[in-house]
């Protein structure tokens, strides 16, 4: 028993043991399983990773295979560019040769010309040396030509100084006559456009003279000195024989058509300069319609064309300025009147027309009109204004009443007083630059008709047959001693009155057209002009007070 006992301990052992070995086995086997659920996972994980790998690849070797095509065309494309750069290559090169050769050439032609170079650079070196001494010589000439000039300058004004002493000894009123250029608007316009009649004497225009724009015969035989002036004249005689007459006429300075506005002014310069030493200056211009008169006294709009009145002023404006440092200070101003059927117009005024009532007086501070604006005149360019004022007022009259400028006299007067703070001397000067009515013979029975007309004409005869009887009685004065001077027949000498005696410095430029259809007036007026330059007048005196 003890054995069964002991054998069936050992059998319970032995159970145990296997009942310990089965637990065992059982949860080794449940490890197992347990690793064997994990190594599934494992395994599903690893063939996902395995899949998106693949998939990846797949991606990687089609971007791969679009590289592989990118990188094929642009192989093609470097190859076509490779292709042309040789291309290019090859013409490059075959241009080097070329111009390699031709840098050769090129060489070549720099040596023959670097040889040449230097040939002419030796000629130039010796030119400009001969330049150089030519420049030196020019230089030297020159300055004599500068001397010569300068010379030459103060002789003329010594000669004009000198011929200006002769004339005040001589007392003569001088008379320039001036012939102006036959213009384009002469062939367009009849001879009769000027509406004068012409008396019917022997040197009547021929009807070849009538043509539009026929110039005069006319010729100026003193080419040294200018002082005459030839007419000729042809006429058929009741016979039928053709007989040509020369007229010659001589005066202080004739100027021929091709005269400039400057020329004319160098000639009376100096009188305008004697205002500004207290003379009293008149200066006229006479001559028939359309000869030249306004052109002469107040000219164009151009520095070449300017006229006498500006310039005169401007010339006054100088010598005031040049004796300044001798101590004169002077005031000038300035009036511009027109003088129309016996009435005197202020230019300066305002309103179309000029209402008042101006009387001319006449005192020991000098002539006087009456209501009349006188404008202070501290500059040149003031002046230009006033006759800018002036012309505009005359342009008015002319629109209301047609070619009225023709047929009325105006008279631009600038008084100047100077007063020297040095010596305590003062004086007054004044000149009057006159542009008188056309001179034309009018026919007072061809105007009768026409009151106005007929009115004008008589005026303008009066007046002016009134300037020819001063100074044909100042003249007489001159040779007898005392006379009565008619200066009250015309508003005109009235108003000139002071610088029409003997004391004061008289001019007459004479205006003649050049047309073959104006000779008849153009011979009376030269005629006139004789007559006034055969006058003998007083000789001028200064207005200088000496200090009180
Ligand atoms: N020296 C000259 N050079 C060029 N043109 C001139 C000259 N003189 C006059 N003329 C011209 O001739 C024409 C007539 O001249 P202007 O008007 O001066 O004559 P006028 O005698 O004053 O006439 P009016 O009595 O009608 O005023 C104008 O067209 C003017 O420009």
């Amino acid at each position: 028993m003890d054995a069964e006992r002991a054998k069936v301990a050992e059998l319970e052992a032995n159970h145990r043991a296997i009942s310990l070995e089965l637990a065992n086995a059982k949860s080794l086997e449940l490890d197992k399983r347990r690793e064997l659920v994990s190594a599934s996972d494992e395994i599903e994980k690893l063939r996902m990773k395995h899949t998106r790998e693949i998939m990846e690849l797949e991606i990687g070797v089609k971007s791969k295979a679009r590289e592989a095509r990118e990188l094929a065309d642009e192989l093609r494309l470097v190859k076509g560019d490779l292709e042309r750069e040789r291309d290019h290559v090859s013409n490059l090169k075959a241009t080097v040769s070329h111009q390699s050769t031709s840098h050769i050439t090129l060489n070549a032609q720099i040596n023959a010309l670097q040889a040449q170079n230097t040939a002419s650079q030796t000629q130039l070196d010796a030119a400009v040396n001969a330049i150089s001494d030519r420049a030196l010589e020019l230089e030297i000439a020159q300055r004599r030509i500068l001397e010569l000039e300068q010379d030459a300058r103060e002789s003329e004004m010594v000669r004009r100084k000198l011929h200006n002493m002769i004339q005040e000894l001589k007392g003569n009123i001088r008379v320039f006559c001036r012939v102006r250029p036959v213009l384009t608007s002469d062939l367009s316009s009849s001879s009769s456009s000027t509406g004068l009649v012409r008396s019917g004497s022997s040197n009547s225009p021929t009807p070849d003279d009538e043509e539009k724009g026929a110039a005069a015969d006319m010729s100026f035989p003193d080419k040294r000195d200018h002082k005459e002036i030839a007419i000729s004249s042809s006429s058929s005689s009741a016979m039928g024989f053709e007989r040509k007459e020369v007229y010659s006429f001589g005066f202080d300075r004739v100027f021929e058509p091709q005269s400039t506005q400057a020329e004319v002014f160098e000639e009376i310069s100096l009188l305008a300069q004697s205002c500004v030493d207290g003379y009293n200056v008149c200066i006229f211009a006479y001559g028939q319609t359309g000869s030249g008169k306004s052109f002469t006294m107040e000219g164009g709009s151009t520095a070449a064309t300017t006229g006498m009145i500006p310039r005169a002023v401007n010339e006054v404006f100088r010598a005031a300025e040049h004796l300044k440092p001798k101590g004169w200070e002077y005031k000038m101003d300035g009036q511009f009147l027109e003088i129309y059927n016996e009435t005197i117009n202020d230019l300066l005024g305002k309103g179309e027309f000029d209402k008042k009532k101006h009387e001319i007086k006449h005192d020991k501070s000098g002539t006087r009109v009456t209501d009349v604006n006188v404008m202070p005149l501290p500059s040149p360019a003031s002046v230009t204004s006033l006759l800018r004022v002036a012309n505009s007022r005359r342009t008015v009259a002319a629109t209301l009443m047609n070619e009225r400028s023709s047929r009325s006299h105006s008279v631009f007067t600038l008084r100047i007083s100077g007063t020297n703070t040095h010596t305590g001397e003062s004086c007054e000067g004044s000149l009057n630059l006159v542009d008188l009515a056309g001179s034309e013979r009018l026919n007072s029975s061809g105007a009768a008709g026409d009151k106005e007309r007929l009115k004008e004409t008589q005026n303008i005869n009066k007046s002016l047959s009134a300037l020819g009887d001063v100074i044909a009685a100042l003249g007489e004065k001159g040779e007898k001693g005392e006379k009565h001077i008619p200066y009250r027949n015309s508003k005109l000498t009235y108003l000139l009155q002071n610088s029409l005696s003997g004391n004061s410095k008289t001019l007459m430029i004479l205006n003649l057209s050049p047309l073959a259809a104006h000779l008849n007036e153009s011979l009376c007026s030269l005629r006139f002009a004789t007559k006034v330059n055969n006058t003998m007048l007083g000789t001028a005196k200064k207005q200088v007070r000496g200090s009180s």
